[in-house]
Formats: structure tokens, sequence, C-alpha cells
């Protein structure tokens, strides 16, 4: 058996599609504003991505970058000058931020309204509460890839692997949300193979390259890989040995190509709905 390959790539460009032909007929255009800090490598490929699929879905979108030496006041007011701004809808502060920064500082200086990442504690909370607010992009992109896949949720097991605030916490919100019956397992977990050959549907978001074996995986699992590691060789890889997994797994993300492509089209989506829920216009 083989596992059918869920192409994220594909789900992403027909969501933003979607996204251009309701922007299109808006009389105003959303506005989108990434604030980087300093020089991370592995932020200035996700940026140029998302700086790209803005402008073709026809947002305002536009990338302020603060040198590395930015202060923390520094990177507060340049916020404080975009929560001020009306054309202003989403704000996202690219992470990592260098070490003077404190991240929560600047993840709570977002105006919760503007905060497209879904990461200020508001919006955690209003998720975790079952309340609507701004969902992280990653997240909301797995939803997005299991409902094109016809994965039934309500009362499915499903295992997150990973409990960062950015995704496999929120992950699981969403999962439970749905009705799934949700496992959180992490570095302290003490038997992660048990724990992911009782999965019905498997999210890995933990950020070590082929961490999870084939023989780890229930024959005709759903497996959904967050991970984007960069290999030594200067490859991509999941956090699922994909041949492995795939030879088990009922279906199964790759990497590149699954769920990277769809957090970009999720930002677009938080942009569009924080802008619609400002000035109106559904
Ligand atoms: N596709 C996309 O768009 C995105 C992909 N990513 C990728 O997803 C991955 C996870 O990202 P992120 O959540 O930010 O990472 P973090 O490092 O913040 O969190 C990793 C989580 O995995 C757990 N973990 C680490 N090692 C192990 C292990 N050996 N066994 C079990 N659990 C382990 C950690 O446990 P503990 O809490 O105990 O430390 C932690 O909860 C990364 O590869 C990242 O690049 C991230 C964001 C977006
Ligand atoms: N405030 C904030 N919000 C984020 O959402 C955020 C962040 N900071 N910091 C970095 C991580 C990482 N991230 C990625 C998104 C898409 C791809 C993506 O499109 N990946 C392509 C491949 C890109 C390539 O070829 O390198 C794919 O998986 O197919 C990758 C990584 C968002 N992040």
């Amino acid at each position: 058996m083989t596992a059918r390959i869920l192409d994220g790539k594909a789900i992403a460009a027909r969501l933003r599609a979607g996204l251009a032909a309701r922007v299109a007929a808006l009389p105003f255009r959303p506005g989108l504003r990434v604030v980087r800090v300093g020089e991370d490598p592995a932020s200035g490929v996700y940026v140029r991505n998302k700086d790209k699929a803005a402008r073709e879905a026809g947002f305002d979108s536009a990338t302020l970058h603060l040198p590395a030496s930015a202060t923390e006041a520094e990177l507060l007011a340049t916020i404080a000058v975009l929560n001020a701004d009306p054309a202003v809808d989403g704000i996202l502060v690219q992470l990592p931020l260098p070490p003077q920064i404190r991240t929560e500082a600047a993840i709570a200086a977002v105006d919760p309204a503007k905060d497209v990442d879904g990461f200020h504690p508001l919006n955690a909370g209003r998720l975790a509460a079952g309340q609507p607010g701004l969902v992280p992009c990653t997240p909301r992109g797995v939803m997005h890839i299991l409902a094109e896949a016809g994965v039934a949720l309500r009362g499915a097991r499903a295992l997150v692997l990973g409990r960062s605030q950015i995704v496999g916490r929120p992950m699981a919100q969403l999962l439970l949300g749905a009705d799934c019956t949700v496992t959180i397992a992490h570095s302290r977990s003490r038997d992660l193979a048990a724990e992911c050959r009782r999965a019905e549907i498997l999210i890995a978001a933990v950020g070590r390259p082929g961490l999870v074996r084939g023989d780890w995986i229930a024959p005709g699992a759903v497996v959904v890989d967050v991970g984007i590691n960069r290999l030594p060789d200067g490859r991509l890889a999941g956090d699922v040995a994909f041949e492995e997994a795939a030879a088990v797994a009922g279906a199964i993300t790759p990497v590149p190509g699954g769920v990277g492509p769809m957090t970009i089209a999720c930002l677009l989506e938080n942009t569009l709905d924080a802008a619609i829920a400002r000035r109106g216009g559904a």
C-alpha cells in the first residue's frame, strides 16, 4: 500500500485564488506589514514567499526591516505606529527575534485585532475558550488540508507531536474544537512510538528530521508533517521519515510542498478576516 500524497502546494494555490477574488471585490486593499529584525537566514525565504503571494492576491504588503542591533523599545515603537495606521490590517513580527528583545513583549504589543499570526495571548485565550478570534496560520492550514482530504474528524484519535505556542498547542485546540480525541506528546512523553501507533491522525511539529519512523504509524493513518528542517546538504526534510511512512499511512503531506505553502495562504486568509472585521465589507 502506498499513501495518498496531500498536495499542500496545490491546496494553497486554490485557497489564494479564492482570496484574490474576494480581495478584488473589496473597495479597499487589505494591508499586511511584516516586521523583520536582523538576518535570520531561514526567515528570508519565508518573508520573500509571503510578500510575493500577498501581492499576487492583491494585498497591500510590505516588509519593514530593522537592524539586528535594534532595541526592544525600537521594535515596540515600530509596532505602535502600525497599530495606529488605519491602512494596516495585519501585523506579523517575524520570529525568531535577536536575544536583546523579549519575544513575549513583541507579541503582546501587537493590536489583537491586527494579530494575523494569532500569537497574542488574547487570541490564544479565545482559541482555548472556543471563542472566535485570529488563529495561528500553520494550524489553520493543517485544518484546511484535513478538510480538503475529506478526513472525518469527529471522534477520531488525533496525536499532536509538539506543544509550542505557535504550532502544537493551537493545533490541538483546533482538533479538539473539531471533536477529535486529542493527545499532545512532547520531549518528556514516555513512549512516543506507542502514542503515535494509536493515532488515526498524526500531526508532527517537533523540528527533528525523520524522528517519526514508518513503524510508528498505524496502517491507513493520516500523517501531516509540519516540520521544516534544513539538512547539512541544504535539502529540506520534515519530522517524518517520508518514504517509510508513505508505505504505511493512508495519506501524508510532503516536505516541501505540504504545510509550508498553507501557512502563507492562511496568513493572507487571516489578513482578509482581520480587514473585514475592522472595516466591514463581508
Ligand atoms: N510549515 C510551517 O509553516 C511551519 C513549520 N514549522 C516547523 O515545525 C517544527 C516545529 O516548530 P515549533 O513548534 O516552532 O518548534 P519548537 O522548537 O518551539 O517546539 C518543538 C516541540 O517539539 C517537542 N520536541 C522536541 N524534540 C522532541 C523529541 N525528540 N521528541 C518529542 N518531542 C520533541 C518540544 O518538546 P518540549 O516542549 O518538551 O520542549 C516542543 O514541544 C519545526 O521544524 C519548524 O521549522 C514551524 C512553523 C511553521
Ligand atoms: N511570526 C512568524 N510567523 C510565522 O508563521 C513564521 C515565523 N514567524 N518564523 C518562521 C516560521 C517558518 N514559517 C514558514 C512558512 C512557510 C514556509 C514555506 O513556504 N515552505 C516551503 C518551502 C520553502 C523553501 O523552499 O525553503 C514548503 O514547505 O514547501 C516555510 C516556513 C513561518 N514561520
